[in-house]
């Protein structure tokens, strides 16, 4: 697992560590990660055409560092000062002995020639926007020829949530100190920060334990265990599902065979679009009834395409009145919104999964600070929220939070949410703690529409059908970890 710290935990750490450590070290270790980091990336230091974009405050010191570094190996460097009396008077001294170009905000950048360009305009200090000159130095370095590479964290990301206020520096590597901060990985930060590496500047012993991470192939093949010699089908868990409808079957179809795929235990169908998930899925024990008609299950999901009439309405309240985990999705969220005690008198774990639009039918639109967001309807329900998006969030009402790390655009599709939740049951009937269950998840239900995306376009069922492949493949670690 991957811990996610935030700035004020950061800050705590270091202040510890500074007072135990010669001044300045801790400095000399990310500046010499992240010119270990550049070199890689360079190929070859001599020659190479680098330009330093450094800030006033220690951000701009750290890539001052770094980029001595990278002209002693060679390199052309230009710095360009964006506060030229205030910045980092021992790194632009190293900087100046290493043979590096320094300039101001007007001067000649070379950015339209670089290689590299390296930011370190404003790190964990900043606040806001970027001003009008850090703006449009960022712009040119989006729009030039070199690799962008952010040091610490993208300037004009905030740090913490991954808000971006106006301007921020589009970087394709990030090379971060200490720890991972969730700007990195979530909302709008997560684009602008690509690839991230994280530099040990041995912060780890002194730093607070992290109330949000981020899952690994690894993690999650704990959870996709193949049953043992003494399990039966019904040992593990079953799954019930209550999706679909007889004019619609197709979310059934989908939810079902997703549960199917990802724990072949034993899945059970209840609703009206049985006659064709009985068509689709032989492998399920379905009925045309109502949930209790269905036989005993160990977790249920409810929601996906059933519509939200009155029947649908008396069956999810049939299924939260049961003291069994229940995954609330699409259809059902709408209905729960509506009447959020169902949710709140449950002492099960209820998971829901809402994109924005089901989120702001709870009362209030995500926002920016989608950890925040999701940590504080989790709390208002007393349920786990998985928020859907680019980086979906799971929230439990405790606070701890998980970031997911796969996916992949293409699966911005049709039935796709449908795959999700039958995945999330089927890992729910295990028993297993819900919300990093649900991370799980998210995290599987993004491979899945990465191994389904390798040939081309997806469609839902294209997951569907490769999701036993990636099972395997999770739980070999056969595929690489995105982002950290
Ligand atoms: N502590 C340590 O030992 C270690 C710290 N480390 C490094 O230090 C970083 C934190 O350094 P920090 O605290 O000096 O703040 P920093 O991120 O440089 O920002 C302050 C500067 O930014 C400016 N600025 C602010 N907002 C802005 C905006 N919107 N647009 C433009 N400019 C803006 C602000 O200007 P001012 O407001 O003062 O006018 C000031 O000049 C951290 O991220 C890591 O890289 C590592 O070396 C490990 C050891
Ligand atoms: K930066």
């Amino acid at each position: 697992m991957i811990g996610l710290s935030t700035v004020a935990e950061v800050r705590a750490a270091e202040d510890v560590l500074l007072a135990r450590t010669r001044e300045g070290a801790l400095m000399q270790r990310a500046a010499t990660g992240l010119a270990t980091v550049c070199l890689r990336l360079l190929g070859r230091a001599p020659g190479a055409r680098v330009t330093v974009l450094a800030g006033g405050g220690n951000n701009g010191g750290d890539a001052l560092f770094a980029g001595a570094r990278l002209a002693a190996r060679g390199a052309r460097v230009t710095a360009v000062l964006l506060a030229p009396d205030r910045a980092h008077p021992a790194g632009l001294a190293a900087l100046r002995r290493a043979g590096g170009r320094v300039t101001g905000p007007d001067g000649p950048d070379g950015l339209d020639r670089a290689d590299l360009v390296l930011d370190g305009i404003v790190g964990i200090g900043g606040r806001g926007g970027l001003r009008p000159d850090a703006a449009r130095l960022a712009d040119r370095a989006a729009t030039g020829p070199g690799t962008t590479v952010a040091v610490d964290v993208p300037s004009g990301v905030d740090a913490d949530t991954g808000a971006v206020e106006g301007a921020a520096f589009a970087a394709v590597h990030t090379v971060t100190f200490g720890a991972v901060k969730p700007g990195l990985v979530v909302g709008e930060g997560r684009g602008y920060a690509g690839t991230v590496h994280l530099v040990d500047i041995g912060l780890g012993p002194h730093l607070a334990p992290a109330r949000a991470h981020q899952l690994t192939d690894d993690d999650v093949a704990a959870h996709l265990q193949p049953p043992g010699d003494v399990d039966d089908k019904y040992s593990r868990g079953v799954v019930g599902i209550v999706a679909g409808s007889a004019t619609y079957p197709g979310a059934g179809v989908l939810c079902t065979g997703a549960a199917l795929r990802t724990r072949p235990g034993l899945v059970r169908y209840a609703g009206t679009a049985a006659e064709g998930v009985r068509a689709a899925w032989p492998e399920a024990i379905v009925t045309a009834g109502r949930p209790g008609d269905a036989g005993r299950v160990q977790a249920w999901v409810v929601g996906p395409g059933t519509g939200t009439d009155d029947d649908a309405r008396s069956v999810l309240a049939e299924v939260l009145a049961t003291d069994l985990p229940v995954v609330v999705d699409a259809d059902a969220l709408t209905m729960a919104a509506r009447e959020p005690d169902l949710v709140r008198r449950r002492a099960a774990p209820t998971v829901l999964t809402p994109h924005d639009r089901e989120f702001e039918r709870f009362g209030v639109a995500v926002g920016a600070d989608r950890v925040g967001s999701a940590r504080r309807l989790a709390a208002d329900l007393g349920a786990v929220v998985l928020l859907k998006g680019s980086a979906t969030v799971v929230a439990d009402p405790g606070g701890t939070a998980f970031v997911n790390g796969t996916g992949t655009p293409e699966m911005a599709t049709a039935g796709t949410g449908d795959v999700l939740s039958g995945i999330l049951g089927a890992l729910l009937a295990t028993g297993t703690p819900a919300a990093e269950t649900a991370a799980a998840a998210a995290h599987l239900h993004g491979r899945a529409g990465q191994v389904a995306a390798e040939t081309g376009p997806l469609v839902a069922g294209d997951m569907v059908r490769r999701l036993s492949e990636t099972v395997g493949r999770v739980r070999g670690t056969g595929l690489r970890d995105s982002g950290v």
